[in-house]
């Protein structure tokens, strides 16, 4: 059986990263992506909107949606106060061992918790099954036609509190329109757009913060 592209940028992570060092396995990932195979990591470009994001949040419990092989989980974790964790779900089963070997390798497994299913179905059970109370930031970057009602289902869930700050990738490519209208026309967001690039590539992307005002 052939191997996948995740498997091989995990072997070029495992080969090329210093195992212990984030940096190390993000510029191994990136260097890999842009020059052999592309892939759909968040990439270093829109990497440090999403590093500012982060910094500006500074949050104790953050929430991620659409894992992949870990890259935007490291990004995000290797900013993360001592006792801060990061939740990332993904529902994907073969990129799930994937993300955790690459999260392993750049020495965060203790600040990440992967939770496979879709997160329509996970969400509801943060709060019981996962003891969070609210959410300081969240990540959206799984699939643009679930941003707006996942969305409405953390703030159902009562996971939102305020000054919660939510960020979404792929706002220009693929491109999320609904969620844009939603979160835009939505009076308790503060919206802002960070034009940038897809991923390794010359094509114009967005990324929307959007803070929640309670
Ligand atoms: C896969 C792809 N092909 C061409 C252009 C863009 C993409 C693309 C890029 C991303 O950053 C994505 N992030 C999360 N989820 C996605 O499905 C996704 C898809
Ligand atoms: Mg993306």
């Amino acid at each position: 059986m052939d191997q996948s592209k995740e498997q091989r940028i995990l072997n070029s992570v495992s080969y090329n990263a210093v195992k212990g060092d984030p940096e190390s396995v993000l510029d191994c990932i990136d260097k890999y992506c842009s020059q052999k195979e592309w892939a759909m990591n968040v990439g270093d470009e829109k990497g440090l909107i999403l590093d500012n994001v982060v910094k500006e949040a500074d949050p104790t419990t953050a929430l991620e949606l659409g894992t992949y092989c870990g890259y935007s989980a490291i990004r995000i974790a290797r900013l993360l106060k001592p006792k801060a964790h990061l939740f990332s779900i993904e529902f994907n089963p073969e990129f799930v061992p994937i993300a955790k070997e690459i999260i392993e390798i750049a020495g965060l497994s203790d600040k990440v918790t992967i939770l496979e299913g879709h997160a329509q179905d996970i969400i509801p059970q943060l709060k019981s099954k996962y003891d969070v109370d609210t959410l300081d930031f969240v990540f959206l970057d799984h699939w643009k036609e679930r941003y707006a009602p996942d969305t409405i289902l953390l703030e159902e869930c009562g996971l939102l509190r305020k000054g919660s700050i939510l960020l979404a990738d792929n706002i220009i490519y693929p491109g999320a329109p609904e969620f844009l209208e939603y979160i835009r026309n939505h009076k308790r967001f503060e919206c802002t757009n960070y034009p940038s690039h897809l991923e390794y590539m010359k094509v114009e992307d967005a990324m929307e913060k959007a803070v929640y005002l309670g």
